[in-house]
Order: C-alpha cells, then sequence, then structure tokens
C-alpha cells in the first residue's frame, strides 16, 4: 500500500492550517465557538482536540448522545475526552427520542439502516439545537475516506456547518491525533459507526482503511487509472473498480440538492 503519512514537519502544519480554519470558520459566522458530538471514537476525539486548541475549552460544547446500541466503553471514553479538554458536555440518552419515532412511523420498526440512520439524524437535531441556543457552529468530524465513499448519514452526521479534518485520509487521522496528544488507546480504536449493534465500519465496506485510503489517493483523488493503481497497489482491479462505484454513487451525499435548470 502507498505510505500515506506525514513527515513531522507535515503533521505541524496541518495542525496549524486546521486549527487555524476553525478560528476562520467560527469568526466569519460571528459565532460564540463550536459543539461537536463527542463518540469515543478518534474522528470526534481529533477534532475535539483541534477546536479547544483553536478556540480554547470555554468555547466548546461537548455532546455525548448514547444510543442503546453504544458500548459503554465507548461512552466513558467520550466523557473522559470531554473531561481532559476541560469543556463543557452534556450526556442525554437518544433512544427515547427514536422510540417516539418508531411510534409515529412503525413500518421502519426492525429495519436496521433506516433506524441507525434516524439515530445520526437524531443527533444531528440535538447538535443543532444546541448550536441555535448559543449561538455556536457545528463543527464536524467526517474525514476524506468517509465522504469519498459516502460512509455518512446524509443529514445525519454529514449535517454540520464545517469539515476540520475533511481532507484527512483516515489513516492520516490517526498520525495526527497521536501527534496532538490523543491517548494511544484511543488512536488505536477500531472506526465503529455504532448504529447498531457490532457494527464495524472496515466489515460493513468490505475494505480495509489502509486498503481505501491508497485507492483514494491513488484512483479517485489521484491520476492513476483503475488498472495501474491495481498494479501499483498489487490489488484486484474489481477493488478499485468497487471503490470508484461508491465514490460516484455518493456523489449525492456531497452537493447541495440539485433544482431543474431555470427556464428562459
Ligand atoms: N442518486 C441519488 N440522488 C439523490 N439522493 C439520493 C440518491 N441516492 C440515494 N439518495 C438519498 O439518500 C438516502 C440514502 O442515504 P443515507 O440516508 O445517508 O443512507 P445510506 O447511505 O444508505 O446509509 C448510510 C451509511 O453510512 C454509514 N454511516 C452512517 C453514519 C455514520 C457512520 C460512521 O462512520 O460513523 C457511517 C452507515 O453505516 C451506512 O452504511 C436515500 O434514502 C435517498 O433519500
Ligand atoms: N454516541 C455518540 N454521541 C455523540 N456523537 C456521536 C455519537 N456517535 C456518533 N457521533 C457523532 O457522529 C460522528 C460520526 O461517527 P464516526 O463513527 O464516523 O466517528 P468517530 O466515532 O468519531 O470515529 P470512528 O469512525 O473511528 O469510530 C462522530 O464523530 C460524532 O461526532
Ligand atoms: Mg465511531
Amino acid at each position: 500500500m502507498l505510505d500515506l503519512r506525514f513527515s513531522d514537519a507535515e503533521l505541524e502544519q496541518r495542525r496549524e492550517h486546521i486549527t487555524e480554519f476553525i478560528s476562520e470558520r467560527v469568526d466569519a459566522a460571528g459565532a460564540d465557538g463550536a459543539v461537536l458530538g463527542l463518540s469515543g471514537g478518534i474522528d470526534s476525539t481529533l477534532t475535539g482536540y483541534l477546536t479547544v486548541e483553536a478556540l480554547g475549552p470555554e468555547n466548546v460544547h461537548g455532546l455525548v448522545l448514547p444510543a442503546h446500541v453504544s458500548s459503554e466503553g465507548n461512552m466513558s471514553d467520550a466523557e473522559r475526552v470531554a473531561q481532559e479538554l476541560d469543556i463543557t458536555y452534556d450526556v442525554i440518552e437518544i433512544e427515547p427520542i427514536v422510540d417516539q419515532l418508531l411510534s409515529a412511523y412503525p413500518e421502519a420498526e426492525g429495519d436496521r439502516e433506516a433506524v441507525g440512520n434516524a439515530r445520526a439524524r437524531v443527533r444531528a437535531v440535538l447538535n443543532y439545537l444546541v448550536a441555535n441556543h448559543e449561538s455556536r457552529l457545528v463543527v464536524g468530524t467526517g474525514n476524506r475516506s468517509e465522504a469519498a465513499v459516502g460512509y455518512f448519514t446524509k443529514y445525519g452526521d454529514g449535517a454540520v456547518d464545517c469539515h476540520p479534518i475533511g481532507n484527512l485520509y483516515k489513516g492520516q487521522v490517526r498520525q495526527l491525533a497521536r501527534h496532538v496528544g490523543v491517548p494511544e488507546e484511543l488512536a488505536a480504536k477500531t472506526a465503529t459507526a455504532e448504529l447498531w449493534a457490532d457494527q464495524t465500519d472496515e466489515d460493513e465496506l468490505g475494505i480495509s482503511y489502509e486498503t481505501l485510503d491508497s485507492i483514494l489517493a491513488t484512483h479517485v483523488d489521484g491520476p492513476l487509472s483503475v488498472a495501474a493503481t491495481a498494479r501499483l497497489l498489487e490489488v484486484q482491479e474489481e477493488t478499485v473498480e468497487r471503490v470508484r462505484s461508491m465514490y460516484e454513487r455518493s456523489e449525492h451525499k456531497r452537493n447541495v440538492p440539485p433544482a431543474p435548470e431555470p427556464l428562459d
């Protein structure tokens, strides 16, 4: 696979670039700080660290939003991150809200994907409730690997005001996290959306992040053809084609919803 790791100098450059980006977005909006969902996973943990570095702990509000399928370990890690960063945070159980949705529309009960995505959207509603009330921006935690293949819920975890780590591949997220002092147990964790029990990103995507990152950097974001990418990375052409297809099929999630062209 490709070695996509940053040098030490590049890590510092990225750290500065991202923290400046966060301050600029908040200033440009005239907002009073940021709110973000903390899941105990590496994306929100790194984003939390960088947001606090950019704005100061007094200007960051964390939300820990457990569902029935959330593991205790992840929820206690999320609280530990908020405490370590010394930010204000709330813990709000979302399952009663999801239950209300299902009692309003019982047909969706048992539909693992629909209910899982509803969990992500309930979290988005809570993020914006706090953002509206406290004049904050919702800081997103999505990285380039997830965004490129559409591995996020449209208007769920995708509903945010900016994407500070949106240009980093997943492996680079882990590397930058270690660089800014995120504890190793958190930096090394298995990625999971936790929208349903025992879900992991790599199982659901059917590809490791190491391979995905390399294919994205080489083919989707890079200049090489399917065949050249497969040769370079020593993977099947079908694997590269599958990533390409996930990228194309998820285009709608990365764009503003279209309207018909104006008539003359
Ligand atoms: N071509 C098209 N043009 C315009 N809109 C289109 C469309 N195709 C679908 N749609 C719309 O998009 C909807 C499907 O998109 P969406 O609702 O997002 O649902 P979908 O992409 O099916 O599911 C979300 C995926 O992201 C994963 N996820 C979610 C949240 C967090 C994380 C994580 O890593 O933490 C991962 C989750 O496990 C699942 O695999 C359709 O119901 C339809 O409304
Ligand atoms: N239980 C939760 N409480 C608060 N926010 C959550 C929760 N679960 C998910 N989120 C939000 O949704 C985002 C997307 O989840 P995702 O799993 O992609 O990221 P992560 O958990 O931070 O990292 P990883 O992908 O390594 O698990 C999280 O970063 C977080 O902002
Ligand atoms: Mg997660």
